[in-house]
């Protein structure tokens, strides 16, 4: 019998396809504090949630039964992933049933926004009969900025539309022939920022995205702008928010997120320019009963011995070949994260190699490690090595892999490619027995680089003082250099130069690296 805790609302619709099988028992207590949640976890098999319950590391260690937690929704940013993974938990999630619901929320709250509905609503309530005070703006027209083009900003997109409304939208996974195809302008963030009259924001909250509308952000939009967040708090830094909506750079903002939930108190709350909702872009009666039925779905299917559609975080190999080949999954992720740092544009093509001990194995469970790796930058921490290819397939990226014979005088070598408009880039890696994973080549240099940490990935001239330079200013930012390693085309030509530091390189440490004179660009990795 497997015991299933449901920590928060569910819908009865879900709640049916788990009681209706024999195997489980279903707990409902959707009042727990963390305290007496981590006290009861360990009774249960499987744990459901929806957004509120912090699923946190000490309440999954005191897990010491459970094999599945259920979030019925998109974002897992309330599970601790790494923790769930540590102790085998396997996470799934509903990530399509609430995409109409989180898109007409965002078309709702644009509208009201426009025309200051619920301001005029209170004002009503409070006996006035104001009609010169609200008058709005029409959506016709005007620009509408969106900032992440998945599922839900697709939708925003075309609904926006629908609302005669001209669409620009930066993902870093959109191409302009997609853009062509959707009838919507392909842009840069920056051109997101100055051209649009509305910017809406559907990005997950990654260590990326994090502030990624800040002040600086908000100086370059346009006056007057209109800001809409039905995402994730956090994404839009509050502060600089507020400050933006005093001075009048930001004629209204709408929330249904913020950093901190539940948000009651929160100072933007204050300003009559801001309109907000208590996270309920995917509280509609379809979206809850889709995802509840979605992941209810999933934990029977898991508990029950078959494959789960929305693992967030498990590998599903079998056991077999998981042993020949799980060395190389470490090393396959860190090359696509590696590479994905490296590639500006917009992936269309990825190649992988597989070179000497390597050109036997099986090769799709390492080419999704890559893939992964090469994906979750962009899209965050619920792609993994079993739908890494489908999101790339989504994406429209091509992935190929081919075997051969020749490994450089490396026993196993594995090299990933992207190409893009723009060119190719290429990284290889080997595992050293004894010591572990190594990136051997980047582009056409060799180096011998452990892939973790933070990595600085310098091209420059090979001119004498360069190094020297580059250790100076590294060293008044305080910056302690762990290890070096340079390689050159030619004399006198391009050289590369990979720097393990010893922490985070800020945006404006890498800037001012970028300053010296021989450098060609410098990127920060973090792995
Ligand atoms: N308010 C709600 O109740 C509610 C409901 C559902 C989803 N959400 C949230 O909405 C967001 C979007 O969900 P989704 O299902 O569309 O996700 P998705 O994964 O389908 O789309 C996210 C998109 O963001 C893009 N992206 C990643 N980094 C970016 C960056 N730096 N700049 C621009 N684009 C970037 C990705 O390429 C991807 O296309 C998530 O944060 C999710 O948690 C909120
Ligand atoms: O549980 C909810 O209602 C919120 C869900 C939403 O934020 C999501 O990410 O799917």
């Amino acid at each position: 019998m497997f015991h299933i805790l449901v920590a928060d609302p569910i819908s009865k619709e879900g709640l049916d396809v788990l009681q209706q099988n024999p195997n489980v028992t279903v707990t409902e207590d959707t009042n727990l504090s963390p305290d007496e949640l981590e006290s009861r976890i360990g009774q249960f098999d499987g744990l459901l949630v929806r957004s509120q319950t912090k699923v946190t590391r000490p309440i999954i260690e005191k897990a010491s039964k459970l094999k599945i937690i259920g979030r019925a929704g998109v974002g897992v940013d309330n599970i601790d992933l790494d923790a769930a993974t540590e102790q085998g938990i396997i996470v799934v999630n509903a990530p399509n049933g609430n995409t109409n619901s989180a898109a007409e929320h965002t078309m709702a709250m644009t509208m009201a926004l426009s025309r200051q509905i619920p301001q005029a609503h209170v004002s009503l309530q409070n006996g006035k009969w104001d009609r010169k005070k609200y008058v709005g703006v029409e959506l016709k027209g005007k620009t509408l900025g969106i900032i992440g083009l998945g599922r839900i900003g697709t939708e925003v997109a075309y609904r926006a539309k629908g609302q005669r409304m001209d669409v620009i939208a930066y993902d870093p996974f959109l191409t302009e022939e997609k853009a062509e195809q959707m009838g919507v302008t392909y842009g840069t963030l920056e051109e997101v920022l100055q051209e649009s009259d509305y910017i809406t924001v559907h990005t997950p909250l990654l260590k990326e995205t994090r502030h990624m509308i800040d002040a600086n952000a908000f100086s370059r939009m346009k006056d007057g702008v209109h800001i809409i967040n039905c995402a994730r708090g956090g994404i839009i830094e509050e502060e600089a928010l507020y400050d933006a909506i005093v001075s009048g750079k930001v004629a209204g903002a709408a929330i249904d997120v913020l950093e901190e939930e539940p948000f009651q108190d929160h100072k933007l709350l204050t300003l009559p320019e801001v309109i907000a909702t208590p996270h309920l872009g995917a509280s509609t009666v379809e979206a809850q009963e889709n995802v509840a039925i979605d992941v209810c779905h999933d934990i029977i299917s898991h508990l029950t011995g078959d494959t789960a559609k929305n693992p967030v975080n498990i590998p599903s190999v079998p056991s077999d070949i998981l042993s020949q080949i799980e060395p190389y999954f470490h090393l396959a992720e860190k090359l696509g994260m590696f590479l994905i740092h490296l590639t500006e544009d917009v992936p269309e093509e990825v190649n992988i190699y597989y070179s000497g001990e390597l050109s036997d194995v099986k090769m799709a469970p390492i080419t999704r490690n890559a893939v992964k790796g090469l994906l979750k930058r962009h899209l965050g921490t619920h792609v993994n090595d079993v739908n890494a290819l489908y999101f790339a397939d989504r994406k429209g990226i091509t992935i190929n892999e081919s075997r051969t014979s020749t490994a450089k005088g490396f026993t196993n070598l594995l090299s990933v490619e992207v190409k893009t408009k723009s060119g190719v880039r290429r990284v290889a890696g080997t595992l050293l027995n004894g010591l572990g994973p190594r990136i051997v080549r980047v582009d056409q240099y060799s180096v011998d680089v452990m892939p973790e940490g933070h990595l600085v990935v310098i091209h420059h001239q090979d001119l004498p003082g360069v190094i020297g330079k580059m250790g100076s200013l590294l060293s008044k930012y305080q910056i302690n250099i762990a290890t070096m390693q340079v390689d050159r085309s030619d004399i006198g030509g391009n050289a590369i130069m990979i720097l393990t530091i010893d922490k985070y390189l800020e945006k404006d440490e890498l800037a001012g690296l970028k300053q010296l004179e021989e450098i060609i660009d410098v990127t920060a990795v973090d792995l």
